[in-house]
């Protein structure tokens, strides 16, 4: 139980929903999945979003949903994979929450996604390359947003999620004292 929001961040693929779906069954969090509540929200897949609506209108609603997220608490947020990318993004979700970085290498990451086609910033280079590149430039908003990192390669969801509540808590003793 904790009394704050544990937000996941991390590129496509990083395991965010997954880690948050075994928070969920596994602590007992309320499970919050960003791009599915704008999905629903908006009567859309994300892909129609980008394509109807334009990506400034969806990182619109990504702002104004972080902003609403902020009442709730032992949560965890899965965020989309850009929502780092807006500094004000950072703000709202350092404002009730501790930020977790979830990180995989390329190959790992496109080991994971090659079968799904609704993530439209990498379906048109799906290969490592492609990858790395976006990666590359987002590691550094990713890195600051961070109250804490951890990697995932070769990890299952049940270690991953042993590892961040054993840090958090950690995170939290060392705060307290
Ligand atoms: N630790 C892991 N080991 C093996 N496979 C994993 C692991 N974590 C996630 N996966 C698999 O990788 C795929 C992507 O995971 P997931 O959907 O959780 O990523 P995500 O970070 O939520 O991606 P997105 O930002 O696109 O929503 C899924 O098929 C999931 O089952
Ligand atoms: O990394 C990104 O910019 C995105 C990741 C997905 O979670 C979706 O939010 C959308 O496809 C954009
Ligand atoms: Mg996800």
């Amino acid at each position: 139980m904790f009394d704050y929001n544990v937000v996941l961040i991390g590129f496509m693929g990083a395991g965010k929903s997954t880690i948050a779906e075994l928070l969920r069954t596994g602590w007992g969090m309320e499970r919050i999945e960003m791009d599915a509540l704008i999905e629903e929200r908006e009567g859309m897949r994300i892909s129609k979003i980008f394509e109807t609506k334009g990506e400034p209108y969806f990182r619109d609603l990504e702002t104004e949903l972080l902003i609403e997220l902020q009442a709730r608490s032992n949560a965890v947020i899965s965020c989309g994979g850009g929502v780092p990318m807006r500094e004000r993004n950072v703000a709202e979700m350092k404002k009730n929450g501790r930020v977790v970085l979830l990180t995989a290498h390329p190959e790992t990451i496109l080991e994971r996604v090659k079968d799904n086609h609704d993530r439209p910033l990498i379906e048109n280079n799906k290969t490592v390359e492609g990858i790395s590149a976006l990666m590359e430039a987002r590691r550094e908003r990713y890195m600051a947003a961070a109250d804490l990192v951890i990697e995932t390669d070769r990890k299952t969801g049940e270690e991953i999620c042993r590892e961040l509540v054993e840090k958090l808590h950690r995170m939290e003793e060392e705060a307290s004292r």
